[in-house]
């Protein structure tokens, strides 16, 4: 029985290697972010037509159905859990589409196909009233901090619940265990066909720590291999700056863009993919020293330069990620790389441990010149996560009347983290 209203949330990510070359089965090492996505279930009051509202202020999206409009004979679902196959069911994406097309941004489309691909397969006959969905991230929307798995999860376990395919959370778990609870592996797979929607053809890694949180080095399987998720606990504490360029792209068109590089080069473009597994493999074995001293730290920075160059190969940075690493070059602030997709968003520097306040001032204030944002956040924190009974206070944080397009992201977790904090649970 779900008791509305209620929330979930799920963390965004930071790839420290391994990015596209994931998408090859290549082993890839990332964290979860303390920037997160919530998601609001609500039920609809004086609706006796059974409304699905979508409000997504983050991206400008305000959009309803009639529940009986939604293609519900489609979906794979019979009896018991459903299963998340390899592919996309044909059939529903065909039987989804009439209801996208008055949506014509590509940024709404994605969120907008996500949204129903997940809600009709894992929502049938679950759903007897009209229901708002409520979604607001303090992570930047597609500058490669995973704010698509982090919704896709936030959606997953929300439709896993409302379907009755997973029970309420009730774990309050140490930030830095790695789940492996059923209900987490059914919301990792589910999310997982929630990125497939939103990108086409993902490697799994960004779903996979949104879900179960901490840090981990990920590999991708094929032919129904389960995937591989060697967690990484006692992370060495590194010093990391994350830069948003605030440059706009979609991870779609790049892993595309990749896709089609690599096929048109195979020779040439196996051995950078070869070389990237061979950064990550090192750099897994640099992080889980036991002793990470100052060689191991010098290490890993020069990985970080090399892997950085390999992506610019494949035609993923961009002039303003660049331009980060020549400002963080110029004042030899240590080594940086583009995370996510690239192609604008963040690029990630690991830091020096001799920068003096001046030289952090200098970097700043070309940063500001060029309308880049930093950001402070803490690596290997929670993963997904539900909220019965919210206060009344969050609520109100939550609706899209007292939206404010923030730049101060840290007010904004705090206020989320000040009225739930002590009543989250964790699958
Ligand atoms: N808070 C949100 N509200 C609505 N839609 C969102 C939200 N966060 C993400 N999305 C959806 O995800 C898309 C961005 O995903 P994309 O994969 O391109 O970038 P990213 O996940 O932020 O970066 P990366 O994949 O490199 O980590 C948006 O266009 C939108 O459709
Ligand atoms: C570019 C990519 O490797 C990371 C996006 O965060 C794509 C993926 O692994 O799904
Ligand atoms: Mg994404």
């Amino acid at each position: 029985m779900v008791n509305y209203p209620f929330l979930t949330s799920a963390p965004g990510k930071v790839i420290l290697f391994g990015e596209h070359s994931a998408v090859y089965n290549k082993p890839a090492i990332a964290a979860a972010l303390s920037l997160r996505t919530y998601l609001l279930v609500s039920k609809n009051e004086d609706d006796p037509e059974g409304y699905i509202r979508l409000e997504f202020p983050d991206i400008g999206l305000s959009h309803q159905w009639m529940k009986s409009e939604m293609p519900w004979d489609l979906s794979t679902h019979e009896q018991g859990r459903p299963p998340a196959i390899e592919e996309l069911n044909a059939e529903l994406v065909n039987g989804l589409t009439p209801m996208l097309t008055t949506i014509t941004s590509p940024l709404h489309y994605a969120a907008a196909y996500c949204f129903l691909y997940l809600f009709v397969s894992l929502c049938h006959g679950e759903v007897e009233h009209g229901l708002t969905f409520t979604v607001r991230s303090t992570l930047p929307i597609g500058a490669g901090l995973g704010s698509s798995a982090s919704i896709s999860v936030c959606l997953a376990s929300a439709f896993a619940y409302i379907g009755g395919h997973i029970k309420a959370a009730g774990l309050e778990r140490d930030s830095k265990i790695v789940k492996d609870s059923d209900e987490c592996l059914f919301i990792d797979a589910w999310s997982y066909m929630g990125e497939k929607c939103i990108h086409g053809n993902p490697s799994g890694i960004d779903n996979a720590v949104a879900t179960h949180g901490g840090a981990v080095m990920f590999q991708r399987m094929e032919n129904a291999v389960p995937n591989v998720r060697t967690s990484m606990r006692n992370l060495p504490s590194i010093n990391l700056l994350l830069t948003n360029t605030k440059t706009p792209r979609r991870t779609a068109d790049l892993v595309s863009n990749v896709a089609r590089i690599v096929n048109d080069f195979p020779k040439s473009t196996g051995c950078i993919l070869e070389s990237m597994e061979a950064i990550a493999r090192e750099a897994y074995n640099l992080m889980l020293r036991p002793f990470f001293d100052e060689d191991s730290k010098a290490r890993l920075m020069e990985l970080m330069r090399i892997n950085h160059g390999l992506l610019v190969s494949l035609g993923v940075s961009h002039p303003n990620l660049e331009r980060v690493k020549l400002y963080c070059d110029e004042l030899k602030m240590g080594e940086t790389k583009l995370t996510g997709a690239g192609g604008g968003g963040c690029a990630i520097t690991l830091l020096k441990d001799d920068v003096d306040a001046e030289t952090y001032e200098k970097l700043f204030a070309k940063f500001e010149q060029n309308g880049f944002e930093t950001f402070r956040t803490t690596l290997g924190g929670k993963g997904v996560g539900l909220l019965e009974d919210p206060a009344e206070a969050l609520l109100q944080y939550m609706t899209p009347e007292s939206f404010v397009n923030f730049n101060n992201t840290t007010e904004i977790e705090t206020s989320i983290g000040c009225t739930a904090v002590e009543s989250w649970k964790y699958w």
